[in-house]
């Protein structure tokens, strides 16, 4: 009788860490049973560590971020994870954090189980980071790649540290995304290992010859030392050289994917299928046919771009950086507004009523735009209401109006219409701040000219979870 084959799956997000426990399931339709998840605020946001990045520096603790992690591992079920066979792992793509080679943790007995402990890292900077200006972006060298560079990138980071803080790059001479560190402490490598879903995220990175654009990056003065060696999403990038939790010691870990890969990958049934994601930031997305290349010329005002998937397939991507993060900055004014007043008040509170009165608010005058973060292509266009009657200001006509605008600024960004020239038959929505929110939905519902089915087991971290699952049932077959 073949071994049961039960892999983990996390998702290293930027509001939430996730993981879920996935086993095979022959007879069900969809051929995996989810067997336990859990999911954690990772509430990591610190001040930056260089002050020249000033009010648009966004960072994360990366301690913060470990510890949700084992949170979440402390929250499975035992038993369940003795039988890991496999760990997948997703996560925030575009950051960058660095650390010490040898010395990026520690391994620890201390509490109930073994785990990891950060030690010479830095932050991570995010993806939402804001510290390049157009002006500095503008000053970089052009890269040889289909993807543009934009602020919150990896390279441009660095570029910018390099510029503004030398000495802070002295101290590391290691660089990854948080999942990246991940992998490579589980593994122990001495150097991270990449996908090319990464490091596409990351800028100066030819997708074509799976390589760094080393030679534009060293004429430039980049520190090429720093950048990962790049391998085949989906292959390994080693064993755990300790027991972690319950999982033992031994236990393959699958090279970090794209929470954008990872989150299609674990409902995108069909070539015919797009996924709309809304988590913290949006994603429309749909596949090109295999064979695909995109233009080899980085077009940075392009609103959609091709992001490499598995087996050099591409997602065609329009990626909005302001989703659930725009309704996050919402509440979290409302919250201060009200402490402000004297009143203390629960977010979650906030979200519940505010959805409910939008429910009851069907339509609405006022327009929001919503690009608070502004956006890729457009980053210096900022968020705008428009349409402001005395008669439109209740706390309903607002959510409604800003969960529109959500919708309505992806749509300007690819036009839904263009889902259907794609060959598009149905859209699968995917993300917390989607699922949890029926007036986002009847606003997706309104605006989409396809049917739009909501799964289940939708999320990055049951897609890495697959991932690992598929390389293991292959394995036992052959
Ligand atoms: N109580 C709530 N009710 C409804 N929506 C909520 C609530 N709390 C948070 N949200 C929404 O969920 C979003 C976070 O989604 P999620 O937990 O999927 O983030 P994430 O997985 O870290 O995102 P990502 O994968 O993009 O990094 C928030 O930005 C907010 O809009
Ligand atoms: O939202 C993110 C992290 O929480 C990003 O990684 C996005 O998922 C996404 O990959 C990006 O916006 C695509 O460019």
């Amino acid at each position: 009788m073949a071994a049961r084959s039960v892999t983990l799956g996390i998702d290293l997000g930027t509001t939430s860490v996730k993981a879920a426990l996935v086993e095979a399931a022959p007879g069900d339709p969809s051929g995996f049973v989810v067997l336990a998840s859990c999911a954690r605020a990772a509430r990591a946001e610190t001040a930056a560590q260089s002050a020249a990045a000033g009010p648009q520096g966004q960072e994360q603790d990366v301690r913060r971020i470990i510890q949700a992690l084992h949170e979440c591992l402390a929250a499975l079920p035992r038993e369940q994870l003795r039988k890991v066979c496999g760990i997948g792992v997703s996560g925030q793509m575009h950051g960058v954090m660095f650390w010490k080679t040898g010395q990026g943790c520690a391994w620890t007995e201390a509490g109930a189980a073994p785990v990891f402990e950060p030690r010479a890292v830095s932050h991570l900077v995010t993806w939402q980071d804001g510290r390049c200006s157009s002006e500095f972006l503008a000053s970089l060298p052009q890269p040889e790649s289909h993807l543009s560079v934009a602020t919150g990138f990896g390279c441009a980071t660095i570029f910018w540290l390099l510029k503004n803080s030398p000495d802070f790059l002295k101290s590391y001479d290691t660089a990854g995304t948080i999942h990246d560190y991940v992998v490579a402490m589980l593994c122990g490598l001495a150097r991270p290992l990449m996908s090319d879903q990464n490091a596409a995220s990351w800028g100066y990175f030819n997708t074509r010859s799976q390589s760094w654009n080393l030679e534009i990056l060293g004429a430039a003065g980049f520190p090429v030392q720093l950048l990962p060696d790049i391998a085949e999403p989906g292959s390994v990038a080693g064993r755990t050289s300790q027991a972690w939790f319950e999982i033992p010691r031994g236990t393959q870990v699958g090279v970090a994917l794209g929470d954008l890969q990872a989150s299609v990958f674990s409902c995108m049934a069909q070539k015919t299928d797009a996924v709309l994601n809304i988590s913290t930031s949006v994603q429309l997305v749909a596949s090109m046919p295999s064979g695909f290349q995109p233009a080899q010329t980085p077009d940075p005002a392009a609103p959609v771009a091709y992001f490499p998937y598995f087996d050099r397939t591409y997602l065609a991507v329009a990626a909005s950086l302001n989703g659930g993060n725009v309704l996050a900055t919402f509440v979290h004014m409302l919250v201060q507004w009200m402490a402000d007043l004297g009143l203390e008040v629960e977010e979650s509170m906030v979200y519940s009523c505010m959805i409910q009165a939008a429910a009851q608010q069907r339509d609405t005058c006022l327009t929001i735009t919503p690009t608070v973060l502004g956006e890729r292509h457009l980053p210096d266009q900022l968020a705008s209401v428009t349409g402001i009657s005395s008669s439109d200001l209740s706390l309903g006509h607002v959510t409604r109006a800003l969960c529109r605008g959500i919708i309505q600024n992806l749509h300007s960004m690819l036009p839904f219409q263009q889902l259907r020239e794609w060959g598009v038959e149905r859209v699968i929505g995917s993300g917390s701040a989607l699922s949890r929110n029926e007036v986002l939905k009847q606003e997706v519902q309104r605006a989409f000219p396809l049917p739009v089915s909501y799964g289940h087991d939708v999320d990055a971290a049951v897609g890495a979870a697959l991932v690992m699952l598929q390389r293991s049932l292959g394995r036992q077959k052959s």
